[in-house]
């Protein structure tokens, strides 16, 4: 990307989209568009076509989302799924239809089957049943996927799906209930500690095994992909299955290649926090997927690696939260 080039980052005040900006913003570039989602719904097709065919962005980052965690994902299933085809429909398609060079569509681990072989290859998408907890979502995702992919076939576009393990860092979701587990994790020790409660409550068995990325590492390495020479970049966008006979979309995994029990972050979180007391598990609330561990293999190759152990951003992250203290 050249350091003008007009480069739409969609959903630039969350946790992903604001690492995306701080990123680009760090390495020069100097023409990033940015709208909120009071500003500009992305759900609504009219106004989102408007705003491309005024601004016509070359890149995109797709990181405009109904995201949440595991009780958000089970309670609002219709919003999730409904929002999340909605907003990728309209953007890939508007994207197409103002000539957008490159875009980079934002799915997640949680499109490959709740039983699929450890860690998860690109090659395992849709070749088994889904965690029904999050299986709107998800196949909001893998639609997602698809359109890029047949966009990319169709028209000869250049969209390619990176698919994030589960995220964390500055500015992110602390709601009780439907925030993702580090975020709810942070702010139960933080309060426990503050009020002198005995005890901090972890939802599920405690079991559950995730992989952790830094949001700051997630915008890099989306960067990252999005300046990738034209022969590299185009052995991501796969191949066209109708021509080839091989089951070849354009994805990528980004992630840290290794995971943790859920009960191993909790103590981690108490350590960050300096919380004393107990760590109690509640079963009746869900585990989720037994475990999700990206296998990274691809991304390495193309010559991206994480930077930030998660001890090292969870301090990193608890110094931001008690900012806003
Ligand atoms: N967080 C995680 O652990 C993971 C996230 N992902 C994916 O990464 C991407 C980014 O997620 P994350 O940054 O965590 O999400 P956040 O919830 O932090 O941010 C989502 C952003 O999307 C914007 N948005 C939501 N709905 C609309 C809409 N209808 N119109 C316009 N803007 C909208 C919000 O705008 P505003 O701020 O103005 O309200 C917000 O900036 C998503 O695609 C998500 O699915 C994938 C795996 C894990
Ligand atoms: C990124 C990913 O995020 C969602 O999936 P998930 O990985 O299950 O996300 P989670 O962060 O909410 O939970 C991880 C694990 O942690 C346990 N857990 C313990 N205590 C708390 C707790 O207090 N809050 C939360 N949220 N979880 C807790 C929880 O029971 C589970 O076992 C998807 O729906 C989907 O949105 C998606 O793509």
């Amino acid at each position: 990307m050249d350091k003008h080039a007009r480069i739409y980052v969609a959903g630039h005040r969350g946790l992903v989209g604001s690492a995306i900006v701080r990123n680009l913003e760090a390495k020069g570039y100097t023409n990033i568009l940015k709208r909120t989602h009071a500003e500009l719904d992305l759900t609504d097709d009219k106004a989102t076509d408007a705003f491309f065919a005024e601004h016509k962005p070359e890149y995109v980052f797709l990181a405009a989302a109904k995201v949440g965690g595991i009780v958000a994902n089970n309670t609002y299933p219709a919003e999730f799924i409904r929002d999340n085809l909605a907003i990728q429909n309209s953007v890939i398609h508007s994207a197409w239809k103002h000539g957008v060079k490159r875009l980079l569509f934002l799915g997640s681990s949680c499109i490959y089957p709740k039983l699929a072989p450890q860690p998860m290859k690109e090659e395992h998408l849709l070749t088994g049943s889904l965690e029904p907890t999050n299986r709107p979502y998800a196949l909001a995702k893998i639609a997602g996927i698809e359109m890029c992919w047949s966009y990319n076939r169709q028209y000869g576009t250049q969209y390619l799906a990176a698919m994030p393990t589960n995220l964390y860092g500055p500015g992110d979701n602390y709601h009780p209930q439907n925030s993702h587990v580090i975020p709810a994790l942070l702010r139960k020790f933080h309060e426990a500690k503050q009020s002198n409660q005995p005890t901090v409550t972890v939802w599920g068995s405690g079991t559950p095994r995730r992989e952790f990325l830094y949001s700051d590492d997630m915008a890099d390495a989306c960067v990252y992909l999005m300046n990738l020479p034209q022969d590299q970049y185009q052995a991501l966008l796969g191949s066209d299955e109708s021509k080839t006979g091989r089951f070849e979309p354009p994805l990528i995994n980004v992630g840290v290649g290794e995971d943790v029990t859920i009960k191993a972050l909790a103590e981690l979180v108490k350590q960050t926090v300096g919380y004393e007391g107990n760590i109690e598990f509640d079963t009746t609330k869900p585990d989720g997927t037994p475990r999700k561990l990206m296998d990274v293999t691809r991304l390495t190759s193309a010559g991206w690696k994480s930077q930030t152990n998660l001890q090292e951003g969870l301090f990193q992250v608890y110094k931001d939260f008690l900012v806003d203290q």
